[in-house]
């Protein structure tokens, strides 16, 4: 006995043979109107009905359904039942502590010299880390091509699904290198020079170097000097020429390109810094090399307006033949606060870039704005990352401080999708500690959400403007309710463009979500977003089949089993299954 529920209009009603082939509990499905004038007019209609029960014969298992992500099969031609790629991190977790174990909150870390060797990133792939970030504020464009090929050959070779997310430099003001040097320690009552001119070799003793040419014109006597948002502090005593002399207020260390921001008589000056383009000519050159490379994300720093998102945005879809890779909004300035909304819907996604958030805006703000920002992708669909000194000093301590775990634990709170390492995995003495840190603490957030049955209190707003779209929107709803009222196993997902995935990790349900999507770039794309388990898989436009199929390849490599509850949909035929694994 099975149900249908169906969508009608009052001249048709639209109802999809169902043709369970695994002992439905119940199957909904309906299939999106097309987009004609009979649309004002339709209505609604939930209505309660036997499903046909047709002997529907179903396909035997493709032993290379699931690819790896360079479309080969992952399996050794020898091993022909288990054609599915999977990454040996989520097949250990799912085998050993079934669906409900597995990590939501989605990881990423930045690459740098500590970690940027091909057994570094796989000691950083097999810890869980979804994203690479390659920060191009630092390296040669040949030192990116590395790691970037270093992380294809570890997706091909192991089944990962990693992703590249290149952060681009923009044009605020910040240091130079420091020639060679991973640090300098400014102590309290130095004098410093800071200046436009460049080195030719080394760097002269307490000088550093400025990246913005109109600096020494701009900052006058009196202004204090904040490098890295406040980590250290000068105050301007004297401009000799490109020359400006700054007294140490406040000791600490300086990194290589550290972020410099000047305030006067209180505030953030800025006029200038407006001036400047969020995308440098440099910037340009840098996407170009994303683009050549086949880089996943784009993170824009400095973002301003919507303006520049919509701009890269059509440059992309005209360079790299279409929406192939993803643009994160980088908030970390006053102006993308003031356009909150409308940089996160031109957007991909977004990113809570707190190091230089805070150097803009009042550190005891920048809570409140994480928060905000959080929420407003949340709303909007769109994936958000929060970033910067979650575990920072564990760059020299193997262990956190208990300030930073519950730093990290709000963000888990706050279902973020993604948490960020920037020093910690880039330079920092304990790369691999950090990010079980990372992972340790959002399993424990996660699995005392469920456990507290913490479920949001306020309704997602509906998003969509076509009627497809709603629909879907409506479907993914509906399925995350009933995995949770049904304590369900897994929300299976089948998209090609991954939207369906994206609108069922929006839900947050208490489930794992499988999405099976059919493009290798896509699949990468979705290892970003919250509690997705990405997988390609090539399959039909028959669900029956591709759940047959999916069903006995994961069987197959005892990722799930015989009686395991699933709830299934698919954007090709909108439609929510409910079914035991047979
Ligand atoms: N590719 C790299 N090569 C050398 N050092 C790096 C690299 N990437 C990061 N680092 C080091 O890690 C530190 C922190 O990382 P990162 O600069 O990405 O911080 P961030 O505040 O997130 O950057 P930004 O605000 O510029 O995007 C840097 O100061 C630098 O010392
Ligand atoms: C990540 C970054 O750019 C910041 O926190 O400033
Ligand atoms: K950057
Ligand atoms: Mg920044």
């Amino acid at each position: 006995m099975s149900h249908s529920i169906q969508f009608s209009t009052p001249s048709r009603t639209l109802h999809l043979p169902h043709t369970p082939l695994h002992r439905p509990l119940s199957s909904f499905s309906f299939r999106p109107f097309p987009l004609t004038s009979t649309l004002n007019h339709t209505s609604l209609r939930l209505r309660a009905s036997s499903s046909p029960d047709s002997s529907s014969s179903s396909s035997s298992s493709s032993p290379s359904l699931l690819h790896s992500p360079n479309g080969t099969p992952a399996v050794k031609p020898d091993d022909k039942s288990t054609g599915i790629d999977v990454d040996t991190v989520t097949e250990a977790e799912l085998k050993e502590n079934g669906f409900r174990s597995t990590r939501r909150t989605k990881l990423i870390c930045t690459i740098g010299p500590a970690t940027c060797g091909f057994d570094q990133l796989e000691a950083l792939a097999e810890g869980g880390m979804n994203v690479a970030r390659l920060n191009m504020c630092h390296g040669t464009r040949d030192w990116h091509r590395g790691v970037i090929r270093s992380v294809r050959r570890l997706n091909e070779e192991k089944g990962f699904a990693v992703a590249i997310m290149m952060d681009t430099e923009g044009s605020e003001i910040h240091m130079g290198d420091l020639g060679g040097d991973a640090s300098a320690k400014a102590e309290d009552g130095e004098v410093w020079t800071f200046t436009v001119r460049a080195f030719d070799a080394s760097r002269p003793e307490r000088t550093i170097s400025v990246s913005y040419d109109g600096f020494a014109e701009d900052v006058r006597v009196g202004d204090e000097l904040l490098v890295d948002g406040g980590m250290v502090r000068f105050e301007v005593i004297e401009k000799i020429g490109p020359d400006v002399k700054c007294l140490c207020t406040d000791p600490g260390l300086l990194l290589p390109r550290a972020n410099l921001t000047f305030w006067r008589d209180g505030s953030l000056v800025r006029e200038r810094n407006a001036m400047l383009p969020t995308i440098s000519s440099k910037d340009w050159l840098d996407i170009d090399f994303g683009i050549a490379e086949g880089v996943d994300f784009i993170a824009v720093s400095f973002v301003k307006s919507a303006e520049v998102i919509n701009h890269l945005k059509s440059y992309l879809a005209a360079r790299s033949g279409g929406g192939d890779i993803g643009v994160i909004a980088k908030i970390e300035s006053i102006d993308s606060l003031t356009n909150l909304e409308e940089i996160i819907l031109a957007s991909d996604g977004a990113m809570v870039a707190r190091g230089d958030l805070g150097a803009q805006i009042p550190l005891e703000q920048v809570p409140a704005a994480q928060q905000r920002i959080v929420k407003v992708c949340r709303a909007l669909n769109r994936p958000v990352i929060v970033a910067s000194q979650l575990l920072e000093s564990m760059i020299e301590y193997p262990t956190p401080t208990r300030a930073e775990v519950a730093d990290v634990s709000e963000a888990v709170r706050q279902r973020s999708d993604a948490l960020m390492l920037s020093g910690e995995s880039a330079m920092g003495q304990f790369p691999d500690k950090a990010l079980t840190v990372l992972r340790s603490v959002s399993l424990r957030i996660e699995r005392w959400w469920r456990e507290e049955k913490r479920y949001e209190a306020t309704p997602l707003p509906a998003i969509g403007s076509a009627f497809s779209d709603k629909i879907s929107e409506e479907i993914c709803n509906s399925a995350a309710k009933m995995a949770n009222n049904l304590g369900v196993d897994a929300v299976f997902v089948y998209t090609k463009n991954g939207h369906m995935a994206s609108l069922v990790s929006r839900c947050r349900p208490d489930c794992p979500i499988f999405a099976f999507t059919n493009t290798t770039s896509v699949r990468r794309r979705l290892n970003l977003q919250w509690g997705l388990i990405p997988f390609r898989l090539s399959f039909s436009e028959d669900m029956e089949s591709n759940l047959n199929k999916t069903f006995s390849l994961l069987k197959s490599r005892g990722m799930i089993k015989s009686g395991d509850l699933v709830v299934a949909v698919s954007d090709m035929l909108q439609s929510i299954q409910v079914m035991n694994v047979p």
